[in-house]
Parts: structure tokens; C-alpha cells; sequence
């Protein structure tokens, strides 16, 4: 059986307000991630979701639990520490709002540069222009809009710039986090594409974060469905859909506009 990629061990976050207020966004959530699956973490705002990826990616510590990447305990490294090692290059996060993410006064080329130059090998850096403009194909940028800043391209375009900067190197892990959130539906079904077809030729790894049922039942090989901080339920996609186990998994699917519908229809899932 192949290794595991990822692992968390009973990862809690606890944030503390002072004056006794306390908060557990994440509460003992564990979760093993194989090499090529996409993983798709589900639940209504505020569940969790972000902050687990966050916790995944080494972007925010966790109050306590391991987390395992390729073997290798990064429970203690977070932020700048992780940021210098070498396994940082093999995991990469893309965020919800590119336009947030992305820095206004780099270009595109020079958004998606930024970890050859922070990352990269000698060799690499030597090669910038060209791993860039592969990252910015593979991602569905077109070449001319390259030297264009964040606020010159269109949501999906931006949406592409965090997409080939996240892919430049060529990491095993992507953590996403509401992708194509901020997009229309017609440049989210797009982006969803260029996802699955990257994950194809690249044979990545995903961590796919969404509110969005209908997205995450499409992407995701197996999912985690998350309450108040908590796992409630978790499988493999076909059987949580088609067989929930979890009153509130049945509540969120019920909610899915078009399913939700067909199934009540079917006198089925009523919470
Ligand atoms: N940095 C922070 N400081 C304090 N509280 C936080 C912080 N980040 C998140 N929280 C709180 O932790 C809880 C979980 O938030 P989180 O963003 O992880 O949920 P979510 O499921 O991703 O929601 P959404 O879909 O709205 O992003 C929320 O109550 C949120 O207000």
C-alpha cells in the first residue's frame, strides 16, 4: 500500500478571546490523505473548514494533534519556519479570493515567479520564464495576459494566476480553499476543469474545501463532513451521497438545489 501524504492526528485549534472566551474551531479532526486523491472537506460556514486547511498547509498552528506531511513531522513548524523547508515546495495552497491573495503590484508573471525565486533551485531560477509560462498553460492563463496586474484580469483569470503560481513547482499537495468561490458559474465549471485535468497529467493531490456540495460530490473521491469543528461523517463520496449516515449530512444534501429536490422528490432524506 502506498504512503500516506498527509496526516493529521487528532488536530484541534482553540482560539482564545481572553477574559475566559474561548472558541474550537477544529476539535480532534484526524484524516489521512493517499497520494492522488482528492479529498473534499464539506460543511456550512464557519464549520471549520478554512481553518483545517489552514492547519493542513502549515499557515496557522494547531492548539494540539500531529500533522505528518510525506513522513515527516511538521507538528512544530508553521509560517516562516515551514517556509524553509523543503517539503514546503511539495504542498501548495490556493485561497477563495485571488484578489486578496494576490499582491497588487506584481504581474502575473511575477505572481507566479515568486516561489521559483523563494522555492526553486539554482536551475530552476535559471529557468523562471520557462516554468512559468508551462504553470500559466497548464493553469488556462493565455501568455499575453502575463504581464497584466491583478486588477487589469477577470475573476477567472485571477482565479488561473493562484492556480499556476500554486503549481509552478510542481508540489504533490494542492489545499483549496473555495476556489472558484468567487467565481460565475459558468468560469467555476472552467476552473473545475482545469483542476481535474491537472490533476490528471500532474497526478496531484487534492485537499478541496467547499460549501458547495455539488462541486465537492463532483471533485472529490472521498469526503469529510464537518460540524461545529467535528467530523460527523467521512467516506467515500458515492456512499455518503448516496447513503448519509449523519442527520445533518442529510440536511446539507436536502439543501443541494437541484439534488436536493430530485431526492425529496424520491421521498427520501427528510432530517
Ligand atoms: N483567526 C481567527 N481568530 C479567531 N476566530 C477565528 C479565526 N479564524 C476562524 N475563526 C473562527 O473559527 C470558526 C471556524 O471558522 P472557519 O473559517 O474555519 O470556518 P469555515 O467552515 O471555513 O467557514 P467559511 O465557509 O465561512 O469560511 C468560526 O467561528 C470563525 O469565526
Amino acid at each position: 500500500m502506498a504512503a500516506k501524504l498527509l496526516e493529521l492526528g487528532a488536530v484541534s485549534k482553540v482560539f482564545d478571546f481572553g477574559g475566559g472566551a474561548r472558541l474550537t474551531a477544529v476539535d480532534a479532526v484526524s484524516l489521512d490523505v493517499m497520494p492522488g486523491e482528492i479529498v473534499g472537506i464539506v460543511g456550512e460556514s464557519g464549520s471549520g473548514k478554512s481553518t483545517l486547511a489552514r492547519i493542513a498547509a502549515r499557515l496557522m498552528p494547531q492548539s494540539s494533534g500531529n500533522v505528518i506531511f510525506r513522513g515527516e513531522d511538521v507538528s512544530g513548524l508553521t509560517g516562516v519556519r515551514f517556509s524553509r523547508q523543503p517539503a514546503r515546495r511539495r504542498m501548495q495552497m490556493v485561497f477563495q479570493d485571488p484578489l486578496a491573495s494576490l499582491n497588487p503590484r506584481f504581474t502575473a508573471f511575477a505572481a507566479i515567479a515568486d516561489p521559483v525565486r523563494q522555492l526553486g533551485t539554482a536551475d530552476e531560477r535559471g529557468n523562471t520564464r520557462a516554468l512559468v509560462e508551462r504553470a500559466a498553460q497548464r493553469a488556462g492563463l493565455p501568455p499575453a495576459l502575463l504581464a497584466s496586474y491583478p486588477h487589469q484580469l477577470s475573476g477567472g483569470q485571477r482565479a488561473r494566476v493562484d492556480i499556476a503560481r500554486a503549481i509552478v513547482l510542481e508540489p504533490e499537495l494542492l489545499i483549496l480553499d473555495e476556489p472558484t468561490s468567487a467565481l460565475d458559474a459558468s468560469l467555476q465549471a472552467h476552473v473545475v476543469q482545469t483542476l481535474m485535468q491537472l490533476r490528471q497529467t500532474m497526478g496531484m493531490t487534492y485537499i478541496f474545501v467547499s460549501h458547495d456540495l455539488n462541486l465537492v460530490r463532483l471533485m472529490s473521491d472521498r469526503i469529510l463532513v464537518m460540524l461545529k469543528g467535528k467530523v460527523v461523517e467521512s467516506g467515500a463520496t458515492a456512499a455518503v451521497f448516496g447513503d448519509p449516515q449523519h442527520a445533518y449530512t442529510r440536511k446539507l444534501i436536502a439543501a443541494i438545489p437541484v439534488l436536493g429536490r430530485r431526492r425529496a422528490a424520491a421521498g427520501g432524506l427528510r432530517t
